[in-house]
């Protein structure tokens, strides 16, 4: 549900820039986002540039000032760092411009937290949020962190009364906490093992959707399930960030009977923390795997090449090379450019909301995963019928005649699938 405007918590945002780092535009527009899905507003920006974060204070002392000055002039309680503070950093901050202060990680944790559905991603994010807060336990603004977080998401401890919370949390429960979550996920990975051996047991291709938050990608998997899967197999598409936080597995089956998985998989930012790195990792089994990758990018952003870089640094993160890429050059539609074209032959300029363009993206992806793909004619002894039955079951027949010592077919298939029937090649 949307919140009204006026009822979002105002917030300033600082930021280092250290030794010129020319990445940190886009990692200020991208705090400034992150601060806006977790429905609060940027009220004030305020940034510094230094070779090195300020061990105590994060900011020098001078704009430390500044900056209390600021949130009172403006009466803002809450102030958002840019990157991942020590908890002296938080408390000194905190002390010296009476406000609160959360970090970046801590931010991105929270809006998780709030997004989370499944039983694995919550877990998962309770799992995160607790290894962020053990070395926490007794900053005081980590204790607020704790208050606003205690009221907004369910299951796990965060459900509690927030004073209990607090008063509750010793590194002894963390501790065990910790190891339950991590028993609960054990579980929960098994059950998805489960059902990821039988998808492997179909040899079906893998293609996974991968790239930066909000590109499009589920809006791209809906229109591909519309056509090729089963209609009520939608995924939520949203105008924020994070929209995805599990991946979704779809069937998608072409009228020349071959076929498909995808997943669609969660969005990266960019200086994810590495509490999450391992929730990442086991939601993108999927994408592990894959046969090919589809990177969505956001087209119309001025940082699209910035969007890639993260994208890449991410999946090399998390261990995840040497899968096969296309590139998919999404919302062109919020450009000048013409759409669907080829920037190369890997890289399709597109929109979702576009016909045409999901049809070139089709044969794009056919031509990548079905390239072991042959074509054969093959004459059937009409004894052996169920031969003829099975093809046209499970291979693209392309043309069938009747002759008088059988069935003459002419067939499409995987070249091992068509091993098979070598005994009756005619070609
Ligand atoms: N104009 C335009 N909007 C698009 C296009 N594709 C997606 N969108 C919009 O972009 C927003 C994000 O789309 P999603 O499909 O949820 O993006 P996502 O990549 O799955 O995002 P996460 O799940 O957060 O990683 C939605 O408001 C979509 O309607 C496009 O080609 N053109
Ligand atoms: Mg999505």
């Amino acid at each position: 549900m949307e919140i009204e405007s006026n009822t979002k918590q105002q917030v300033i945002v600082i930021g280092l820039n250290l030794k010129n780092n020319p990445r940190f535009n886009y990692s200020m527009e991208e705090l400034t986002n992150l601060v806006t899905a977790n429905n609060m507003e940027v009220v004030r920006t305020l940034v510094q540039k230094l070779d090195h974060p300020d061990a105590g204070t994060y900011f020098g002392k001078g704009k430390v000032t500044e900056l209390g000055q600021l949130a009172h002039a403006y009466q803002i309680n809450t102030i958002v760092a840019n990157d991942e503070l020590s908890p002296s950093q938080i408390r000194n901050l905190s002390k010296a411009t009476g406000a609160n202060v959360i970090d970046r990680t801590a931010l991105i944790l929270e809006i998780f937290a709030n997004r989370a559905r499944t039983r694995e991603a919550k877990l998962q994010i309770q799992l995160a949020k607790l290894q962020y807060q053990l070395p926490r336990l007794h900053t005081s603004a980590s204790q607020r962190l704790d208050q606003q977080t205690g009221t907004s998401s369910g299951g796990g401890f965060t459900n509690r009364g927030a004073g209990e919370t607090q008063l509750e949390l010793d590194r002894r429960t963390i501790g065990r906490k910790i190891n339950n979550i991590r028993h609960d996920l054990k579980t929960v990975a098994k059950s998805d093992q489960t059902k990821r051996a039988r998808r492997n047991e179909t040899n079906l291709p893998n293609v996974a959707l991968v790239g930066y938050t909000n590109a499009g990608k589920s809006t791209i998997m809906n229109q591909l399930v519309q056509r090729f899967g089963e209609h009520e197999k939608q995924v939520m598409v949203k105008n924020m960030l994070f929209a995805t936080l599990d991946t979704k597995v779809r069937h998608l089956q072409f009228s020349d009977n071959k076929a498909m998985l995808l997943s669609d998989t969660i969005g990266f930012v960019s200086k994810l923390p590495h509490q999450l790195i391992q929730a990442f990792k086991s939601t993108l089994h999927e994408a592990a795997n894959a046969d090919l990758l589809i990177q969505v990018v956001d087209f119309s952003d001025p940082h699209r090449q910035l969007m890639m870089d993260t994208t890449k640094k991410v999946l090399e993160e998390i261990g995840i090379t040497n899968i096969p890429m296309i590139n998919v050059f999404n919302k062109a539609d919020l450009t000048s450019e013409r759409y669907p074209s080829f920037e190369d032959s890997n890289s399709l300029i597109m929109s979702a909301n576009d016909s045409h363009s999901i049809d070139t993206l089709v044969d794009l992806i056919r031509r990548k995963i079905f390239k072991n793909y042959i074509t054969k004619t093959l004459l059937v002894p009409f004894n052996q019928s169920s031969v003829v039955a099975y093809l046209n079951e499970h291979a693209n027949v392309i043309q069938t005649n009747y002759l008088a010592n059988g069935t003459k077919i002419k067939v499409e298939a995987p070249k091992e699938e068509m091993g098979r029937f070598q005994k009756f090649d005619i070609k």
